[in-house]
């Protein structure tokens, strides 16, 4: 069945066109069929179609490509929050308050509240989601998080290298080896991603050297690599992630120029995720998202939405934070996190409104793009059921 979503005051395509990449359109419709974008131009000239949707002159823009958040989680840990808006410093250790929570927590628990998690996505405008393990921790509370996300989205991410687990606090070999053996083995049949906290400057996470072995290990079993990388301070993160290909490497709040240059060179294959709501939620430096475009990185917004440094769902949120404090124009910002997310998963069925592409559609009630940052907090977008 055809469907006609026809009176688009804006349609914003993420065509690469026009400012920022935005390719904005006035008064436009599209046909949907068979879930995938099968006609785009004036809607004067819409063809006939089984069914018609009237946006009444609204905006419409791709669904927001979500491309890193941890959501399989229990436990609560706002007073976490509360002490680092006093004045405490983040270091990871919070993450084990939440994996024995998650530990605790029984599967109809765990899958109640992704779902939740899930919906409050598509209530502001997210249509794809990545997920990653990582509070479990061993075998098969790892592979229990990721056969739950599984569940629900195809971008599924690995992250048993998230921390060291207490239990195994004096013996990080060991935990390595398990992250890279038989835990690998149980959670790759899961997952599409392996991910690592490669972070020097936290005690709980990962030296580039043991970040090395685990992202080889996760190739090895033919996954695809992200990197938690210069997260709290400069470090071998980004370095890592260009040189061994990885799609995306996520933070990079302390990048030095070597970096910027690593991160130029390998824009093909490897994005700079940048995630605006860790900076607010633990009061770090906003990375300089102006200065990575104009250098030519590939560069995505998404909202790393986890208990702990950022317990956001929101890319309006995400948008209106690029803008005001990294530098990016409205527009830019719109594209990082549709088509720039789909880039950091190395997709490019979502993330654009163009004939072909999935029909992932989120609307504003709005005239255009700009009142996603414009009018910050105000939940004005929203998936588009067609
Ligand atoms: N930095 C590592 N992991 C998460 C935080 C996890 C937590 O604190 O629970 C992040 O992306 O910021
Ligand atoms: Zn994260």
């Amino acid at each position: 069945m055809s469907t006609l979503v026809t009176n688009i005051g804006e349609l914003v395509t993420c065509d690469g066109t026009g400012e920022g990449g935005v390719g904005a359109r006035a008064d436009h419709a599209l046909v949907v069929d068979a879930g995938r974008i099968a006609w785009v131009g004036p809607a004067s000239s819409a063809p006939a179609a089984d069914a018609v949707i009237d946006i009444e002159g609204r905006c419409v823009t791709p669904g927001f490509v979500d491309s890193h958040a941890h959501l399989v989680f229990a436990g609560d840990r706002s007073t976490e929050f509360a002490a680092r808006m006093a004045g405490q410093v983040y270091d990871g250790g919070g993450i084990g308050v939440s994996v024995a929570a998650t530990r605790e927590a029984g599967d109809d628990h765990l899958r109640a509240a992704l779902a939740a998690r899930l919906a409050e996505m598509r209530a502001q405008g997210t249509t794809t989601v990545e997920v990653k393990s990582g509070y479990g921790l061993t075998v098969a509370d790892e592979e229990r998080a990721l056969r739950l996300a599984a569940e629900v989205t195809d971008e599924v991410t690995y992250l048993g290298a998230h921390v060291v687990p207490a239990e195994m606090r004096d013996d990080r070999a060991g935990y390595v080896e398990l992250v890279t053996g038989e835990m690998l083995a149980a959670c790759a049949p899961h997952a599409r991603w392996v991910d690592v906290f490669c972070e020097p400057h936290s005690p709980h996470a990962f030296t580039g050297e043991e970040s090395r072995e685990v992202l080889e290990a996760g190739r090895a079993a033919g996954l695809g690599l992200r990197v938690h990388g210069n997260q709290l301070g400069h470090g071998p993160g980004v370095q890592l992630a260009c040189e061994l290909g990885a799609a995306s490497v996520d933070h990079c709040t302390y990048l030095s120029s070597a970096d910027v240059d690593a991160l130029v060179g390998c824009a093909g294959t490897t994005t700079a995720t940048l995630l605006p709501g860790v900076e607010f939620s633990t009061r770090s430096p906003w990375p300089d998202a102006r200065a990575l475009l104009d250098a030519g990185v590939s560069i995505a917004l998404a909202s790393d939405c986890n208990p702990g440094t950022c317990y956001s769902s929101s890319m309006p949120f995400v948008i209106a934070l690029a803008v005001r404090e990294m530098g990016l124009t409205p527009s830019e910002a719109v594209v990082a996190a549709t088509r720039g997310g789909a880039r950091a998963l190395h997709r490019d069925d979502i993330g654009r409104i163009e004939v072909g592409a999935r029909a992932d559609l989120a609307l504003l009630e709005a005239p255009n793009h700009l009142h996603l940052s414009y009018r910050a907090g105000v939940p004005i977008a929203r998936a588009l059921e067609v």
